[in-house]
């Protein structure tokens, strides 16, 4: 469903990104790992087309999507951290965006609902908690059904009830065919939700594997540790 075919991004003299290439399918749950600074963010904007590839292509179903713009409709994002206009309130800012994609039909309010948003519609966003903001950020995330969702770390700040809530949405999304990405560094909560893991380390993939196959090579039960051990040992699936 995405590939992406040698992809380069530096900033300066920094590389952030060294010939990535990779493929995602439908109806999993892939999560990106490594450490600060590694590139997850960049490769993920490279993504949703707000940072252009040095080189390299970004395909969805077969299309390049580099500097196009209509294919954005297919993705549902939620950032690491949500900027909203301050002064708007939630209901405004879901009518906005319900105005901006009125052509969709297939509306999608259950996060809304499970998060009670409407019980706080008249708060301004920028009275908001972080978490509160989070979760109107999810909700507009899966709002229009996409069929690819790109999650930054989309449990920081949540209280546990309403991490659990996003998590069991996600396995439902997946359920239904969805590709969801998700940043992370949760091991526990991506052992959870995933289906594969990509670990980037100064802007290369240092593996990409299911988790049931990281576990094996690596002989340990546990996500953290199998992570652990390869990137302590250097060893190479
Ligand atoms: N707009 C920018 N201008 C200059 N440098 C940038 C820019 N965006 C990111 N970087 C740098 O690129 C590198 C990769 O950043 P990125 O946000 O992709 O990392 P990350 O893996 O998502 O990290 P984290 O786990 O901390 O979120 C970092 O060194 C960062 O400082």
């Amino acid at each position: 469903m995405i590939t992406i075919k040698n992809l380069h991004k530096s900033y300066g003299k920094l590389q952030v990104l060294r010939d990535v290439s990779v493929e995602f399918g439908t109806g999993k749950v892939v999560s990106i790992i490594g450490p600060n600074g590694a590139g997850k963010t960049t490769m993920s904007k490279c993504i949703l087309g707000m940072v252009l590839p040095d080189s390299g292509d970004i395909q969805i179903n077969g299309q390049s999507v580099l500097k196009k713009y209509a294919y954005r409709s297919q993705i549902g994002y939620m950032p690491q951290i949500g900027k909203y206009p301050e002064n708007m309130k939630i209901r405004q800012v879901i009518e906005m965006i319900r105005d901006i994609r009125k052509k969709e039909k297939d509306v999608d309010e259950e996060l809304i609902g499970l998060y009670a948003l409407e019980e706080i519609y008249d708060k301004r966003m920028g009275a908001l908690s972080g978490g509160t903001k989070q979760k109107v950020s999810a909700a507009l995330a899966f709002m229009f059904n996409p069929p690819i969702l790109i999650l930054d770390e989309p449990t920081a700040g949540l209280d546990p009830i309403a991490a659990e809530i996003l998590k069991a949405k996600i396995l439902k999304e997946k359920k239904r065919g969805k590709l969801i990405l998700i940043t992370s560094h949760i091991m526990s909560e991506i052992e959870e939700v995933s289906d594969e893991v990509l670990c980037l380390v100064d802007g290369s993939i240092k593996f990409y594997e299911s988790i049931v196959e990281l576990k094996a090579h690596t002989q340990e039960d546990r996500l953290s540790r199998a992570v652990a051990k390869i990137m302590n040992e250097g060893y190479h699936p």
